[in-house]
């Protein structure tokens, strides 16, 4: 077994000591933090949900967990743009991956809910690494049991509110739409933020406003810059229980480019972190991130994205 970086004050268990291990040697967990089952109980418990067949264009999203777990080994203890240690302030470990049916979307989604709301009994909050964007809607539905209806923050290219895919309902195009029809959303508190890029039709729009979103597009961020984005998202979330959904493709592809439905256009990972350094202070719940697709992705660019922007949320989170 690895040591901890834990000395005889130091509670809770930390990530292994780099000086003393490698940062390239051992199995990975995320940023090489303790297993949940080497813990007692966490305050956030990271889980990979590696399922990736509701996806509506490339597949592979089911390899996301694990190329994030191995780009986070470089993560260190000290975070000094939030100045905090966020695996010191509070006890994050990783509790390895959800097994969702490969083969039946409503069987997985099944298994999701029941996996999140077990983990639940050993952690306060879940922080989710998908997998497709389907997987949002079983992790809201363990958020409501807990929170009632939660304002929910999605960083994404995509509305993700679209009713049917083939016929199919419950698909990584559609899970706010169905979250918002379950009642497991605030409909006065919840914002897409990163849309961009061309959409079936007008009513896509109309219908997502209906769904209970505003918007802060894309091209807003680069007009007006990240301050103002901030205070838009803050005035819309204000002091409700937040769950924040990041699709790694709310990056530009230059950022993020593997994904399997990227858009021109996007943010810059620089702008990504700033704004979720803002939302602090914030009544954060849970998260996910999601979409992370190893198979188009070029020197772990986009998987290093989707671990700071973890890491980002973990300093967020910790109490100071
Ligand atoms: N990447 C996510 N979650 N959704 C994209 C759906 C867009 C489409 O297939 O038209
Ligand atoms: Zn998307
Ligand atoms: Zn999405």
């Amino acid at each position: 077994m690895q040591p901890f970086n834990k000395d005889a004050t130091a509670e809770p268990h930390g990530p292994v000591d780099a000086s003393v291990v490698p940062r390239f040697a051992g199995i990975a967990t995320f940023a090489r933090l303790p297993r949940l089952d080497e813990v007692e109980r966490a305050d956030i418990a990271i889980v990979g949900i590696p399922f990736d067949s509701g996806v509506s264009y490339r597949p592979g999203a089911r390899f996301g967990p694990a190329h994030v777990r191995e780009a986070s080994r470089l993560l260190r203890p000290y975070n000094p743009a939030q100045d905090v240690f966020p695996f010191a302030a509070q006890q994050v470990a990783d509790a390895g991956d959800i097994a969702a049916n490969p083969f039946d979307i409503a069987a997985a989604v099944g298994e999701i809910e029941a996996g999140a709301r077990q983990l639940s009994e050993h952690a306060d909050r879940l922080v989710a690494i998908g997998g497709d964007h389907t997987i949002a809607l079983p992790l809201l539905r363990v958020a409501h049991a807990q929170h009632g209806p939660v304002a929910v923050l999605h960083f994404d290219a995509h509305l993700d509110t679209w009713d049917t895919y083939f016929g199919a309902p419950v698909t990584h195009g559609t899970p706010f739409r169905r979250a918002s029809e379950e009642g497991l959303i605030d409909l006065t508190a919840s914002m897409h933020v990163g849309i961009r890029g061309p959409l079936y039709s007008k009513d896509d729009l109309e219908d997502d406003a209906r769904l209970g979103f505003a918007i802060v597009t894309s091209e807003f961020v680069e007009e007006h810059g990240v301050a103002p984005a901030v205070e838009r998202i803050r005035a819309r979330v204000g002091d409700a229980p937040l769950y924040i959904s990041i699709d790694i493709d709310v990056l530009d592809p230059a950022h993020a480019p593997g994904t399997g439905t990227p858009e021109a256009g996007g943010l810059t990972s620089r702008e990504l972190l700033r704004m979720l350094r803002a939302l602090a202070d914030l009544r954060i719940v849970g998260a996910d991130v999601v979409e992370v697709a190893p198979a188009y992705d070029h020197a772990q660019l986009t998987a290093i994205a989707a671990s700071h922007v973890i890491y980002e949320l973990l300093s967020a989170m910790a109490p100071k």
